[in-house]
Formats: C-alpha cells, structure tokens, sequence
C-alpha cells in the first residue's frame, strides 16, 4: 500500500511521516489553508531521504507558473488538480519529474491516460476532508492510482476495503485543525493504511 502525507509546513511532521514509513510527502503551492512557498517546500523537502518522493501540489496554475515553482522547490513530483488537458502533462514531461493526475470520479479514470505515472482519484473538493462514496470507483481504475477525499485513520481501513486502491493520499485527516498537522495522527494514519492492506 503506497501512503502519501499532504500539506506537510512543519519540520517536525516531516520527519514524523518520513519516520512512519510514508512513501511520499505533499507540499501544497497552491490556495489552501496548507500552502507553502516554493522556498519553504525547498528547506522541508532538504530532509527528506531519497526513497521518499517529495511531491509540489497544484490546482489551477498555468504550466509556466508550475515549472516555475516545481524548480524553485526542487521536489521530484508535480501533482495536478484541476481540469488540466493532455497537453499540459506533455509539456511539463522535460522537467524530469513524476508527474501525478488528481481528480473526481467523474473524471477519465486511467492511469497513464495523460501520460502521466500516477493518478489521484479524489472528492469533488480537493483538501475539503469530506469523505465521499469511496466504494463508487471499486474495480474502475488501473495501475499506479491513490485514493484520496476525506480519509483519516480511524476511516481509511473501511475506505481501502471499499475501493482496493494501489494507495492512499491524506490531508485533512491528519490534522487538528485546517493546516495544523498532528505527528500522532500521521503515526495512526500510516500504521492503519498498512494494516488494512495487510488485512
Ligand atoms: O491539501 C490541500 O489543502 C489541497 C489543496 C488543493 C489541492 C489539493 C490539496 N490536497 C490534496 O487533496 C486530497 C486530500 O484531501 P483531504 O485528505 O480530503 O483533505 C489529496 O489528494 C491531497 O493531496
């Protein structure tokens, strides 16, 4: 199970995902109670091991804007939100980083259709942290895709049973109010992905 940790602000939730098993980490560079600047996703992303993909967020940014800030970041990953055409994953291929699609269920659901390497299959409302019916997309997508929109420790056993994704993508749900991440909560949210995966 492939265990993703978005919103990350703070040194301390870093190193608390990172020390949790998270595969990948999430610096938002877009409007959100979580947002950092490219700057500060540089210094977080500066202690993160090579075998943690650090990943910029986007939702609405043009591609210039994207690559801007994706080199200023220096992350590995670009995760796009929004109604991004092909053309768009195409253009940013040059920068040599893991390009991720991010969308509702009412969108195309493979994985790889806009040539990108992963796929997020979210709520309607990005980072909203409301639960939606997870069980919708169950057998729909392939491949390299992550379930996301409104998961939490205490949920995301039932949501992964409901759905059977390839991995799991949280923001809200490991925080104590928006943007104020919680170490525990990231504990508990890796330790019961990987239990219901097991399970
Ligand atoms: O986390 C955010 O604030 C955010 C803002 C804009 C676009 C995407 C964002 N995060 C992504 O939203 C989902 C999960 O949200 P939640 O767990 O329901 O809060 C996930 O894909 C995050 O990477």
């Amino acid at each position: 199970m492939y265990v993703k940790i978005c919103g990350l602000r703070e040194p301390e939730h870093v190193a608390a995902a990172v020390e949790a098993g998270a595969d990948a980490i999430g610096f938002v560079l877009t409007g959100s109670p979580r947002r950092v600047t490219p700057a500060r996703a540089r210094e977080l992303a500066a202690a993160v091991p090579p075998h943690v993909l650090t990943v910029a967020v986007f939702a609405g940014e043009t591609t210039d804007e994207v690559r801007a800030a994706t080199l200023e970041a220096g992350v590995r990953a670009v995760q796009l939100h929004g109604d991004h055409p092909h053309e768009d994953f195409t253009a940013l291929k040059d920068l040599g980083v893991t390009l991720v699609r991010a969308g509702a269920a009412s969108g195309d659901l493979r994985c790889g259709a806009f040539d990108e390497d992963m796929l997020i299959v979210d709520a309607p409302r990005p980072g909203s942290g409301e639960p939606w019916d997870w069980a919708a997309v169950r057998g729909r997508p392939a491949g390299r895709w992550m379930l996301a929109g409104g998961l939490a420790p205490s949920n995301v056993a039932e949501a992964v049973a409901a759905a059977r994704p390839w991995g799991v993508d949280v923001s809200s749900g490991v925080e104590t109010a928006p943007g104020v991440k919680d170490a525990g909560l990231i504990r508990s949210f890796v330790a019961a992905a990987r239990g219901a995966a097991a399970g």
